[in-house]
């Protein structure tokens, strides 16, 4: 089957499309992929919509705000499609559609992704599966992270030495170890560039620390690092979760943005270390994907601390898609009723199946 996988990430930076030859068990092929910026517009709304969530927290009615993110969300998607689509020559078979997370509560069993499943297979004429953190919430699973049943065929297709570690570097960092018999423990380990984006947008940088230039600048402030990594989401084990917000930047005001972005930097690197030190075995290969595999400090700082990390590009693979690829292929997992979340990924109690299919509209009906 040829599937498309949708990932619009916490970085707000556009929706990920990308294409992969699969049969929800292996993986046969990837094909072609493209990233589709959100318009200034279309980030306003979606920004906004974000802090107002933030705010509303899933008390009372959600804020109104929502539903013109949820259109601008829709309308990035469809772009990202025609892109895709022509590139490929042919319609996928099947779509895998994360949507917008806007806010994020595991202990309450919310999780919140905005977008219109039922109006993007409408508009495709292709079947969408969505809503695929929704079951494994309900059965007590963390909702996130979701793309270690991906990771690990991945690893499968690359004959990977076990055991071997994924790592993704969004506004979040979220990591998958795949021991010697297969078995899988994936967490997000913390923040990835979420904070550095943040303090950069927020002092008229750009959107990011381009290359690393800020943090190569900066001293780490030893302070900060330490109370950062005292944040109680350190203390935990086992499978956990975070929304992009969840940690603090007031205390930045103080610094220069150089020596701010240099803190963050170490902090990702260093939250990360302690999700390595929590393994039962150290990974051969760390294989790094997301964003921040781009930025050359902080590899640097990962490889120090953890020994071989590897851009997940020099093994042959696409780092700034996996995501959407692993959209596509969870989708085309619970097409067949297969697992997407297991005990070790999410806490769920058993592997769990999950997201809702959405059939196109018959035209003229
Ligand atoms: N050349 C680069 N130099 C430094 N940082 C970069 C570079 N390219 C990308 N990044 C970082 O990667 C981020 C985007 O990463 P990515 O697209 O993987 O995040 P996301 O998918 O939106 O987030 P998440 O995985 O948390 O949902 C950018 O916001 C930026 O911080
Ligand atoms: C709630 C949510 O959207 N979480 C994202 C976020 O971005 C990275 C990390 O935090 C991960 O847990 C998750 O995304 C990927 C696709 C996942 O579920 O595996």
């Amino acid at each position: 089957m040829l599937v498309l996988g949708f990932m619009s990430g916490t970085s707000l930076d556009g929706v990920d499309a990308a294409l992969i030859e699969t049969d929800g068990r292996r993986v046969d092929a990837f094909a072609p992929a493209c990233l589709s910026p959100f318009e200034d517009a279309e980030r306003n709304l979606i920004q906004h919509a974000t802090a107002e969530a933030l705010k509303w927290n899933g008390y009372g009615a959600p804020p109104a705000s929502l539903c013109a993110a949820e259109a601008a969300v829709h309308e990035a998607h469809l772009r990202a499609a025609r892109e895709v689509v022509a590139a490929a020559g042919r319609l996928p078979d099947l779509v895998g559609f994360h949507g917008q997370t806007v806010l994020h509560r595991p202990e309450r069993k919310l999780t919140v992704q905005i977008g219109d499943a039922q109006a993007l297979s409408d508009a495709l004429g292709v079947p969408v599966v969505a809503g695929m953190r929704l079951d494994d919430l309900a059965a007590g699973g963390q909702g996130a992270p979701l793309v270690p049943a991906y990771h690990a065929a991945l690893a499968e297709k690359l004959s990977l030495e076990l055991p071997v570690a994924f790592l993704n570097l969004g506004g979040v960092a979220n990591l998958t170890f795949i021991g010697a018999e297969r078995e899988l423990i994936a967490f997000d380990t913390g923040p990835a560039n979420g904070l550095i984006d943040q303090i950069v947008q927020a002092r008229g940088a750009g959107r990011f620390d381009e290359g690393g230039r800020l943090a190569a600048a900066g001293v780490v402030d030893e302070d900060v690092l330490a109370q950062l990594l005292s944040h109680d989401h350190f203390r935990g084990t086992g499978p956990r979760s975070l929304d992009r917000y969840d940690f603090p930047l007031d205390w930045a005001d103080a610094f220069s943005l150089e020596n701010a972005v240099a803190t963050l930097t170490a902090f990702t690197a260093d939250s990360v270390a302690l999700a390595a030190r929590s393994l039962p075995q150290a990974p051969g290969t760390w294989v790094v994907c997301g964003g921040g595999c781009h930025n050359p400090v902080l590899m640097e700082a990962l490889s120090e601390r953890l020994g071989n990390c590897r851009k997940a590009d020099d093994l042959g693979l696409r780092s700034d898609f996996v995501e959407a690829e692993a959209m596509a292929f969870l989708a085309a997992r619970s097409a067949q009723g297969l697992p997407l979340t297991y005990p070790g990924t999410t806490g769920v109690p058993a592997p769990l199946t999950g997201g809702t299919l959405y059939h196109p509209a018959l035209i003229g009906v």
